[in-house]
């Protein structure tokens, strides 16, 4: 079998045991307390969610993209750490920018994992349909916990927003995202992707409407975004997933994973202008490691 057919092969068995586990984690979340409800979502965005951005550099120096091809890695990794802390930065000084840039980003980017490989139409029109599929997933999760979201981003010192804002959103971004997914992918397709789809969709809903807000955050996150990107890079860093490159892989990360978690420590320990929620601190501390990652993303998905 070539690779690429069993990379495909290893996504597709994935997805199967991320819809068991989506299933499985909202039936956990039945009876789980909201302490540990709040426990496992830590652990896992810690873990995977968390690793999966620290190869970047590595990912970098394979790819030498032309605009870094004249750079050492040193010159790379500095500005890696410029981009984070300019990030920051700007969450710090103008969060309502800063934040409406991160859902920008993350929409995007949430939509590229999920349909890079699957949505074949090429031009501006691909980029639209990533970031309204991604809009509408982030949309159905604030709609579904609109006060605590408010919460969240009042502590980041944004203003907050009526639940209609987040559910006009959310129908919005499914609407335009299923209209360019019919218009745009032949019929036969579309017939073989639909299913999976309305599907995810139905699983979505139900989850993010019972879990709390980190726990709904973090099914979609590790099971839909983190693992199935840690098997992108790894296929695309080693050629194949198995034992072996999967250790190769943590070997590499080992340090940068490390040294976010430190980040986000010392972070944590040192700031105090959040209104005391962990929350805001913590997304915050996201979409400063966001940033750079989605660009380094989109290089390796493009190569
Ligand atoms: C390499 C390196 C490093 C590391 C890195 C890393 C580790 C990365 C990672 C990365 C990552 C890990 C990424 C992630 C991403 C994520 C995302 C993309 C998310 C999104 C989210 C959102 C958008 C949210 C929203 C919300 C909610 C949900 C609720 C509340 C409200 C709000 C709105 C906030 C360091 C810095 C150390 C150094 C240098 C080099």
């Amino acid at each position: 079998m070539n690779k690429t057919k069993k990379h495909r092969g290893q996504i597709d068995k994935l997805t199967s045991i991320c819809v068991v586990l989506t299933f499985f984690s909202l039936w956990t979340s039945g009876f789980a307390s909201v302490w540990a409800e709040q426990l496992i979502a830590f652990v896992l965005i810690f873990t995977f969610g968390i690793l999966h951005g620290a190869n970047d550099l590595f990912i970098l120096s394979r790819l030498q993209p032309g605009v870094l091809k004249t750079k050492s890695s040193f010159q790379v990794l500095l500005i890696y750490v410029a981009v984070v802390l300019i990030a920051a930065l700007i969450f710090y000084f103008i969060p309502a920018f800063a934040l409406a840039f991160f859902i920008l980003f993350s929409a995007y980017h949430f939509g590229e994992q999920h349909w890079h490989r699957k949505f074949t139409a090429a031009g501006m029109i691909r980029g639209l349909f990533f970031f309204l599929y991604g809009a509408a997933v982030l949309f159905l999760i604030f709609w579904a916990h609109f006060e605590e979201v408010n919460t969240v981003i009042g502590g980041l010192g944004v203003r907050s927003f009526p639940e209609e804002f987040y559910s006009v959103g959310f129908w919005i971004a499914l609407a335009g995202h299923f209209l360019i997914l019919i218009s745009k992918l032949h019929w036969k397709r579309i017939k073989a992707v639909l299913p999976l789809e309305l599907l995810l969709w139905a699983v979505f809903w139900i989850v993010f409407h019972n879990a709390s807000l980190i726990l709904s955050f973090a099914i979609y996150f590790i099971l839909w975004h983190a693992l199935p990107s840690l098997l992108d890079q790894i296929h695309a860093l080693y050629g194949a997933f198995n034992r072996k490159s999967a250790l190769q892989y943590l070997r590499s990360s080992a340090l940068y994973w490390v040294l976010a978690l430190t980040g986000l420590a010392v972070a944590f320990l040192t700031i105090e202008d959040t209104d005391g929620n962990f929350l805001s601190l913590f997304f915050s501390f996201l979409a400063a490691i966001t940033f750079p990652h989605v660009v380094v993303m989109v290089l390796m998905n493009r190569s």
